[in-house]
């Protein structure tokens, strides 16, 4: 199983040059990833560098508290397709979640798909700072907002994916609705356990990594 054309190749530091975007560009293209997630405002050079090649770009909305205005959120995931995203990943607003406004997380979403049309959008629901029952209910929203993968993780907070989580959010939403596991996946053998159990889309900025695993596996 080619595990890289799973895997969204991901820089999303504060402090990354564009040097980094253009080294981070080039690996994606070596190792064939399925996309580079990135900033927005790096979607242009991103562009430009992957033009003529298979790897799309993703970008973060909202990122990474979740706790932009509707209105900003819809306006960045406007202009991120503008300048050439192929992917949308946004950040859930936790504090409306956490209100038990659900309305209102729901009508976050809702307006940033409404905004996009088919361009695919995925949400965080940054699930270490929820419950079983919170990742249930968080996922039943992202269902009923037709969103297209519901992502675990931003990556900036204590911790990352869990496989518990991944079977509980695929519980939820079976077959109607991807999962990206990301946030702490740095090796092969875990990126493939999350595979394994039906995760369509990694998010890793150890894509390299993961990628010479599988050849290392391979060789034995
Ligand atoms: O997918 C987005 C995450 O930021 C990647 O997290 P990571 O740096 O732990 O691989």
């Amino acid at each position: 199983m080619n595990i890289n054309s799973h895997i969204d190749h991901t820089l999303l530091s504060a402090t990354a040059t564009e040097r980094d975007i253009i080294d981070h560009c080039n690996q994606a293209k070596k190792h064939q990833f399925y996309s580079v997630c990135i900033n927005s405002c790096y979607i242009p050079l991103a562009k430009q560098l992957l033009n003529g090649s298979n790897v799309k770009i993703c970008t973060v909305v909202g990122f990474p508290l979740g706790a932009t205005a509707t209105s900003s959120k819809v306006s960045e995931a406007k202009q991120a397709i503008n300048d050439g995203a192929h992917e949308i990943d946004m950040v859930m607003n936790l504090g409306f979640f956490k209100s038990k406004n659900y309305v209102e997380v729901f009508k976050d979403i809702k307006d940033v798909k409404s905004a996009i049309g088919k361009i695919p959008l995925k949400v965080i629901l940054e699930i270490s700072e929820l419950s079983k029952n919170g990742i249930v209910k968080a996922s039943e929203i992202c269902l009923d907002a037709k969103v297209d993968f519901i992502k675990t993780s931003t990556g900036f907070t204590k911790s990352g994916a869990t496989l518990t989580a991944v079977k509980i959010i695929r519980k939820t939403v079976r077959k109607n609705c991807k999962i990206k596991a990301s946030g702490g996946i740095g090796d092969y053998e875990t990126a493939r356990k999350y595979i394994d159990i039906g995760v369509e889309r990694i998010g890793t900025s150890k894509g390299v990594a993961i990628s010479n695993g599988e050849l290392s596996c391979a060789d034995h």
